[in-house]
């Protein structure tokens, strides 16, 4: 996730000028609230962008949380200023005692993920330095990149803008990975909506190079029909994935991972037999297996947050890139897609993906996904090509016969963007146009699509579509 993608620099007079306003503005709320303490509620991020579309949800997140520390108060007034270039803001007056107050909003900044991105200050009549962090028996605020004193940090220059950003986008990742959550669901709730994501991966269109009910793509051999017998030959794979994860009683989920793979391969062998031998969900099959486990494992309690299934996954995976890639040079079968690619490329393809927690779909995709606007149809096509902006896919790196491809592939998706998107007509003529060259250029972003369906999966299950 970049929570500065779609941000604009702001130059140091506008704020300068927020910084007075601000000023001006406490004032007037002490004089109308003389018994009342005013928390000031802003960001606090380095550098020209000082607000995006997902430094608006953090800060509207962080709100939340803060109001939550903050809730044993009475909140006499409130106001914000969410569009203010200069950053969203707020304000409250709040009756209490002003200790309290501050010790709330201290546990705020030191317990929440995204804490230490927020600035709360806190006014009243008596002296603020008797109430600093340090005589509350807190160690001053610390550097989000290096975790020393921030005011040192900040006073020598100590890091580049480039690795506030990455701190910062690390630190909103995961604090808006903690805000979804998936609850506790009934087998055939998962089974069905990976059953979903299947047949609405695609019947999506246009998608380029890619099957739908309009067009083969690059793909000769198969159809939509092709992709639809195969959606319900996996609806048992599902149901078992489910089953023996559910039912997990070990501590190493390795092995119930290596129990999954067991029914892969035999879903793989029943998807073969419902293609007539075509590969079409291959990936999906590794893909959602793992997910439908992970979750049927962590839900067992109660729900889990996106955060939380990651870790699952991790510690499911734990040994796959190593497992699966060791000793390729004593294989005696062709290798698949996948070994070719990691013995020539190092490039761990769906398997690294996995051993990740699926990133590309937990920190970005369903995100996107679930922020996304218009139709079903609109919504899917901007996931898919928002995924093509980062995603390592091993399917069209074979039909490429290179990872150079890679960087036309973000191209693509960047102009797709430029053009508007789903929302504009430009936009979906660009998408067409684009499945005219993959077909002529025979490419075809498998891996992608496979991709949008767990997208699509998790988004099912949390509601998001
Ligand atoms: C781990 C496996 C997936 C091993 O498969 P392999 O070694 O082949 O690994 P990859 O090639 O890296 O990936 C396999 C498919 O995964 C999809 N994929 C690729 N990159 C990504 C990515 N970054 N993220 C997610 N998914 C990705 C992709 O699948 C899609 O494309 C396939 C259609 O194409 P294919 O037939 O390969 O190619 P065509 O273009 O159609 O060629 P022609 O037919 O024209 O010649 C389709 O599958 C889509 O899903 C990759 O192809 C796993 O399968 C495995 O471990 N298998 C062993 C048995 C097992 O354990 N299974 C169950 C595990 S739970
Ligand atoms: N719609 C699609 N076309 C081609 N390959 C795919 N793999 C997953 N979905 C696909």
């Amino acid at each position: 996730m970049n929570v500065f993608e779609n941000g604009r620099s702001i130059d140091l007079m506008s704020v300068l000028d927020n910084k007075e306003w601000r000023s001006h503005y406490q004032e007037r709320l002490k004089i109308q609230y003389p018994t009342a303490i005013i928390v000031s509620i802003k960001l606090n991020i380095p550098g020209p962008i000082k607000s995006s579309p997902l430094l608006k949800d953090s800060y509207n997140f962080g709100l939340r949380d803060i109001k939550q520390c903050l809730k044993q108060f009475k909140i006499v007034y409130e106001r914000f200023f969410i569009e203010n270039t200069t950053g969203p803001e707020g304000f409250l007056a709040v009756l209490g005692d002003l200790k309290a107050v501050k010790l709330a909003t201290i546990s705020f900044e030191e317990t929440s993920t995204i804490g230490r991105l927020f600035d709360i200050d806190i006014m009243a009549e008596q002296n603020e330095q008797q109430l600093s962090r340090r005589s509350l028996g807190y160690r001053a605020r610390t550097c989000f990149i290096c975790d020393k004193d921030a005011k040192t940090c900040i006073k020598q220059g100590v890091h580049t803008l480039e690795s506030g950003y990455d701190a910062i986008n690390k630190i909103c990742t995961i604090y808006m990975k903690k805000q979804i959550t998936i609850s506790k669901q009934s087998q055939d709730q998962i089974v069905r909506a990976a059953m979903t994501a299947l047949l609405y991966e695609v019947s999506l269109n246009p998608k380029p190079g890619l099957v739908d009910p309009v067009s083969n793509g690059a793909h000769s051999d198969m159809t939509v029909f092709t992709f639809i017998d195969s959606s319900l030959s996996l609806q048992q794979y599902f149901n078992e994935a489910y089953a023996i994860s559910h039912d997990f009683s070990g501590d190493d989920l390795t092995v119930m991972f290596e129990t999954l793979r067991q029914l892969g391969v035999r879903a793989e062998a029943k998807m073969c037999g419902a293609t007539h031998g075509v590969n079409t969900h291959k990936g999906a099959i590794f893909s959602l297996g793992i997910l439908i486990s992970a979750i049927a494992y962590g839900t067992r309690i109660g729900g889990v947050t996106v955060n939380d299934l990651q870790k699952i996954i991790t510690k499911m995976t734990v040994n796959l890139v190593q497992h699966d890639f060791k000793n390729l040079y004593k294989k005696k079968q062709k290798l698949t897609a996948g070994e070719q690619q990691y013995q020539q490329y190092r490039l761990p393809g769906i398997r690294g993906e996995a051993a990740a927690g699926f990133p590309i779909v937990m920190d970005m995709a369903l995100p996107f996904l679930l922020k996304s606007v218009g139709s079903t149809n609109q919504r899917l096509l901007d996931t898919l090509m928002k995924i093509a902006s980062s995603i390592v896919d091993t399917n069209l790196i074979k039909r490429a016969g290179s990872p150079d491809i890679l960087t036309e592939l973000k191209q693509w998706s960047a102009t797709y963007f430029e053009l508007g998107g789903s929302q504009t007509s430009a936009g979906i003529t660009y998408l067409k146009k684009l499945d005219v060259e993959f077909v002529q250029r025979h490419l075809s972003i498998g891996g992608t699509a496979d991709n949008l369906i767990s997208t699509v999966f998790l988004a099912r299950l949390v509601g998001g579509i």
